[in-house]
Order: structure tokens, then C-alpha cells, then sequence
């Protein structure tokens, strides 16, 4: 389903609507419909008692498919102490773009189903990275019946309260608009449809609470500084930059992906931090040295080689994170980008910036590492998921000891592995090691500024 105006991050887009009915009920009607031969699911849960059944009532919602790298994502509203699930923008989407949200399918039985949404990071078949491949069945949770008596069960979704802040939503008639004279197997109920603009209203008026994660603080990007001072000329700014980002404050538990991806809060007090001594701004925007203009300034030929040594490792890493770049846009505050070994590490704007700073190998080996370290933390989250759900609320506090302690200890390293990255990247930039140069290498200087010169006029 696609979307005929534009939207903004985090912006309301539609009310995932349907007959509200008992997990037993939807296990019965998930097997009628099966017989009945329907091939596409929508029963989503609500809770841990009950689903949301879209295949023979409900509104728009229920045609956008899903994607392993989304643009949207669902998110969970208590609306004066109903909950509701509403869809919503994960980033900027343009006009006419299809919208999508990862369902985070857990399959639990039957036969796989492929997924068909062509992203780069797509794990080729609905719910393949659940434990639902290790024959885990769980216990209660969202379903959604399938493909040959497959079985579903999405994650769970953030809970969020209602507020009196306002939310504009009236692309939601863009929404029905674009999708007018589409012949559909479902019969829009009318009821339903009567109350619809009112609880789009509704729920595009509640707002998430905001309560920090548990064990992290969000990441505050830090601001793009315009500062200017006599060693700007020392530096060409890539055009290219992506504006400054601030990622929301995120609730106590959102959905699993979000809630994997925890950023430690720069210090507020580094906005204005003074550039560094040895004149590099602390922000992570892709310089170019403007070679020519320092080495005529070097009294040394060594300190000019090693200079545009430095410069091309730099130039051409940049050039290749470009393609990284173009291949693999940013989603929301992350970057996806392929390793050549046809791995995906998803990195943050922010940590992107600093590898271009850096240079290429040890960072990535580093960030393997850290990637790894991820991993652990997801696996673990995917084992106390159930300790949590079977609380029947979105809350990490009744998790016991042992498992809260072993999160804990994920949480370290993988913090860890973050600031190895970050120490790394420090490295990199301060403890260049000199190289030695031979005498045919000597040559090379004028190249080298040449080289450089022509990738900054091609930028
Ligand atoms: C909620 S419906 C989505 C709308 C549905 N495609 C339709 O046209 O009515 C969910 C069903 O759509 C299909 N589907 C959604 N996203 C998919 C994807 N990425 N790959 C394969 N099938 C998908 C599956 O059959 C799934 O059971």
C-alpha cells in the first residue's frame, strides 16, 4: 500500500483496525480461514489475551506487507485504557513510496514462508531469525495465520499512553484516497468505518510516553557545527553530509529492533566543545584535507608524503563508503553497510561518520566485533522476551536476577565493544604510524596531490 503525500519520521500514518477478538477464538478462525484456502494473514495481537482479526473486517492497514528493512513501525497505544495498535513512520517517506513495518514475525510450525520484500538485509523468509526455526513454540503472543498451516506470532509492540499533545493526520484521507477503487476481498465494515476518522483522530493524538530505555540513555546526535576558524581552509566539507539527526527518546521497551539498538548520550556539554587542538572539529562531518594548501605550507617532504598517504587511505575509503552509502541508504538513524565478506553491519549516522575518519581494516574487524556483541545482546533479549511477556506487560522490572544479570553483562560488552570501536577510530585519526618510503615511492607526492585534487573537484 502506498501513500500519495509525503511523511515525516515518526509521524501517525493509520490504526491497524479489526475485530477485536480472544487468542482462542483467532486459533479457530486462523484454521477456517486456512481451510477456506486464504493465503494472506491478519490477525495481529493486541495482547496477551487478545488479537486484532483484519481478514474479514477492518480498514487499510491491513494491506501493507511487510519488510525486513521497514519504513514504518507499529507501535502499541494505550488510548484512555484501550489499547490500540497504530502504524507509524519510522523516517521521512516520500509521496508514492510503498509503506512497509517488520512484522517480527516468530514462526512456530509449518512451512517457511519467503519474504519478498527485496531489502538489502531481507533474512529471506518471514520470522527466519526467530527461535521460531529451533522448533520454540510461544506461548502467547500475536498470530497471524498463513501459508500451509504456518503459524506466526508477531512481536511485541511498545505500549504507549495517550496525551493531549496534537498530531496532524490527514494524510490518513491520502491514505484512503490512494487506495480508492481498489478491489479488495474485504468488506470494510461500516460501523467500523463510521468510527474511523474519529479514532484516527484519536489515536494520532496520543502521543508515546517517553521513558528511557532500562541500562541506556538515547543518543543525541551531536549538532553539525558551523564553526569557522583559521584552520577551515585546512578542510573541504562534503556536500554530501546528511543534515543532523536526533533520535527520539525511545519508551522502556519499544519494539524488539529499537530496543536492540542502544546509543550511549554524548555528553550535552561536547555541543560546545571547543575543536580539538591539532585543529579537527569534534564532530564526525567527511573532511577532505586540502592538501595542497598544507603542504605548501610543510617544511618537511616526509611530513608531505606521509600527509598524502594518509589523505588517498582516507579519500579512498570515503569514496567506497559512498557507494556503501548509495547502495544502502540510511533508515532512520542507521546505516546499513555491506562488508565485502556480504555481511551487513548496521551503524549508526553517527558511527558511519567515523570510519570515514578512519581507516578501513582494524575498524571493521573492530566492528565485527562489536556487531557480535549485538548479536549476543539480541539473543539474550530473545530469551527473556518470554520472562517479560509472561507478565502480560510491557515492563523489563519483574524479569528475575539471574536473567536481568545476564543482560546486564551483554549490555557491558557490547558497550565495550562500542567504545573498542570508538578508541579505535581514535587510533586510527591520532596514531598514524610513519611510513617509511622508497626512493620510487619518493615520486609519488605530486600524484598523490593530484589524485586527491581530482576527487575533490569530482565532489
Ligand atoms: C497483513 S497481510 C498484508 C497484505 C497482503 N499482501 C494483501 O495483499 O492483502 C500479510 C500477508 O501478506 C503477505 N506478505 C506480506 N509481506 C510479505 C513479504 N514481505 N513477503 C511475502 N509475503 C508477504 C503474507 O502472505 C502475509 O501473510
Amino acid at each position: 500500500m502506498a501513500i500519495s503525500i509525503p511523511l515525516q519520521a515518526g509521524q501517525f500514518v493509520i490504526e491497524y483496525c479489526g475485530e477485536v477478538i480472544s487468542w482462542k477464538e483467532a486459533k479457530q478462525r486462523s484454521q477456517a480461514y486456512e481451510t477456506e484456502g486464504l493465503k494472506d494473514a491478519y490477525i495481529i495481537s493486541l495482547d496477551a489475551h487478545e488479537t486484532i482479526d483484519a481478514t474479514r473486517k477492518g480498514n487499510l492497514a491491513r494491506f501493507i506487507n511487510h519488510s525486513c528493512g521497514p519504513n514504518c513501525e507499529t507501535r502499541k497505544w494505550n488510548v484512555l485504557g484501550e489499547i490500540r495498535v497504530g502504524i507509524f513512520a519510522k523516517h521521512d517517506i516520500p509521496a508514492g513510496t510503498e509503506l512497509s513495518y517488520n512484522y517480527n514475525f516468530e514462526w512456530y510450525g509449518g512451512a517457511k514462508v519467503r519474504c519478498l520484500c527485496g531489502a538489502a538485509c531481507c533474512s529471506d523468509f518471514l520470522g527466519a531469525k526467530s527461535r521460531g526455526f529451533q522448533n520454540f513454540v510461544v506461548p502467547i503472543k500475536l498470530m497471524v495465520s498463513g501459508l500451509l498451516n504456518d503459524r506466526y506470532s508477531v512481536d511485541n509492540m511498545p505500549l504507549y499512553d495517550s496525551t493531549d499533545e496534537e498530531t496532524d493526520s490527514n494524510f490518513i484521507k491520502a491514505i484512503v484516497q490512494s487506495n480508492e477503487g481498489t478491489t479488495t476481498e474485504t468488506e470494510i465494515d461500516e460501523s467500523l468505518r463510521s468510527t474511523y476518522d474519529t479514532d484516527c483522530e484519536i489515536l494520532s493524538q496520543a502521543l508515546p510516553i517517553n521513558v528511557e530505555p532500562l541500562s541506556s540513555v538515547p543518543m543525541e546526535m551531536e549538532e553539525e557545527k558551523n564553526d569557522t576558524n583559521e584552520l577551515s581552509n585546512f578542510y573541504v566539507h562534503d556536500a554530501q553530509q546528511s543534515p543532523p539527526q536526533k533520535t527520539a527518546m525511545v519508551s522502556r521497551i519499544r519494539n524488539r529492533n529499537v530496543f536492540r539498538n542502544y546509543q550511549i548520550q554524548s555528553s550535552p556539554l561536547s555541543k560546545n566543545l571547543p575543536p580539538y587542538s591539532n585543529g579537527k572539529l569534534k564532530n564526525h562531518v567527511r573532511r577532505q584535507v586540502n592538501v595542497k594548501f598544507i603542504c605548501e605550507r610543510l617544511a618537511s617532504k616526509e611530513a608531505c608524503d606521509e600527509l598524502v598517504s594518509c589523505e588517498v587511505c582516507t579519500q579512498e575509503f570515503s569514496i567506497s563508503i559512498s557507494k556503501f552509502k548509495k547502495s544502502h541508504p540510511t533508515r532512520g538513524s542507521h546505516k546499513h553497510v555491506l562488508l565485502n565478506n556480504h555481511r551487513t553491519l548496521v551503524l549508526t549516522v553517527k558511527e558511519a561518520q567515523d570510519i570515514e575518519s578512519g581507516k578501513p581494516d582494524d575498524l571493521l574487524i573492530v566492528l565485527e566485533l562489536k556487531n557480535q556483541a549485538t548479536s549476543q545482546l539480541d539473543c539474550l533479549y530473545d530469551e527473556i522476551r518470554p520472562a517479560i511477556e509472561e507478565r502480560e506487560r510491557d515492563s523489563q522490572d519483574s524479569v528475575s536476577t539471574s536473567i536481568a544479570e545476564k543482560w546486564i553483562e551483554a549490555s557491558c560488552n557490547k558497550l565495550k565493544t562500542e567504545f573498542d570501536l570508538h578508541s579505535a577510530i581514535i587510533k586510527n585519526i591520532f596514531c598514524t604510524p610513519r611510513r617509511t618510503w622508497s626512493p620510487q615511492a619518493q615520486g609519488a607526492l605530486e600524484n598523490g596531490i593530484k589524485y586527491l585534487e581530482n576527487c575533490q573537484s569530482r565532489d
